[in-house]
């Protein structure tokens, strides 16, 4: 069970008459929760700090112990600005007043918008007001950002998006994050790069050879890996067996597709039956299948 569904032959499925159900919507605060936890601990070095605090080495305050990066006024990019990349964004502003800069194919025009009001919200209360900035190309992320999240799907356009070339464009104290999937960044080169730049750090959650990491990774410091826990919440887990158990039961029962699959909390009513439909078929349109009234 998964949003993603790069590891499925849909269109073979298709051809098969397969249907294939994915679970969207119930991982998106999840997963964008975790994006800005990888983002702050590699940012201030929490991981690196804790392990030192263990290893009984903390003797007494210095003023340049563990200096990391202030997320204050800085610039967050978003490269993939959909479900999660959208909620990642909200949370990096909200929370820590960063500028966003963003690269989709599509105009995220809900988040532009949210950006602006809360820009207003805060000159209207004397502060510096964040500001938005849809970028043409994902280069110019990549040069402008602090911070820098990866949300796009994985298909042939986003494999090895970070490449060596983008890696050497972003600024040295750069914070990279990946919740997404590890083939996005060519991950024996971000090595290189974390070898060669300390100050640069990442936060992954997805790796290239899942389970496994491309050698020299697990030597970085300046580097935070957990394993795919993006989505790890009891409530997230939950709600992604409830859909993938749903689809399973609509396909048995014959039910049409849900007609939104971006508006899924009428299946997640723990008081309520869910509705006749299957809550999310990604290749429903291509097999035909018909469409449920909302
Ligand atoms: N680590 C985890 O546990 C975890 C959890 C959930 C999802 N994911 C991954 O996150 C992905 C995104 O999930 P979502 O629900 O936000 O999906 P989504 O479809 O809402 O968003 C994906 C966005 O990527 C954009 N995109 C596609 N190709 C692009 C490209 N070449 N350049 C820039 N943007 C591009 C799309 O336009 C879309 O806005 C999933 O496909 C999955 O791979 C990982
Ligand atoms: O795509 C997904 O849903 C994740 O990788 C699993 O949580």
């Amino acid at each position: 069970m998964a949003v993603g569904y790069n590891n499925v032959d849909v269109e073979a499925a298709t051809r098969n008459g397969i249907a294939v159900g994915n679970t969207p919507g119930v991982l998106t605060e999840t997963t964008a929760e975790l994006a800005a936890s990888l983002s702050l601990a590699a940012a201030r070095r929490i991981v690196e700090a804790d392990q030192f605090m263990r290893a009984g080495l903390y003797d007494g305050w210095l003023p340049h112990l563990f200096v990391g990066n202030l997320l204050k006024g800085q610039t967050v990019g978003v490269i993939g600005a959909g479900r999660i990349g959208s909620a990642y964004a909200r949370m990096m502003i909200e929370g820590f007043k960063m500028n966003l800069i963003y690269y989709d194919l599509y105009q995220s025009t809900r988040l532009e918008k949210f950006v602006t009001a809360y820009g207003q919200f805060l000159k209207a209360n004397g502060e510096q007001p964040v500001t938005w900035k849809r970028a043409a190309t994902m280069e110019d992320v990549l040069r402008e950002a602090d911070v820098i999240s990866l949300h796009p799907v994985l298909d042939k356009t986003t494999y090895h998006l970070i490449n060596p070339e983008r890696l050497a464009i972003m600024k040295k104290e750069a914070v990279l994050v990946n919740a997404s999937r590890g083939p996005v960044i060519d991950e024996v080169a971000l090595v290189e790069h974390l070898k060669a730049n300390p100050m640069f750090r990442v936060g992954l959650d997805v790796f290239e050879d899942e389970p496994y990491m491309k050698p020299g990774l697990a030597e970085m410091k300046n580097a935070v890996v957990v394993p795919h826990i993006a989505s790890a919440s009891k409530w997230t887990r939950e709600g992604m067996a409830s859909l993938a158990a749903l689809n399973v039961l609509g396909k048995i029962k014959g039910y049409p597709a849900w007609g939104n699959p971006n508006l899924i909390e009428p299946f997640l009513k723990e008081d309520a039956t869910p509705p006749a439909a299957c809550p999310s078929i990604v290749n429903a349109k291509q097999l035909g299948l018909p469409s449920s009234k909302l």
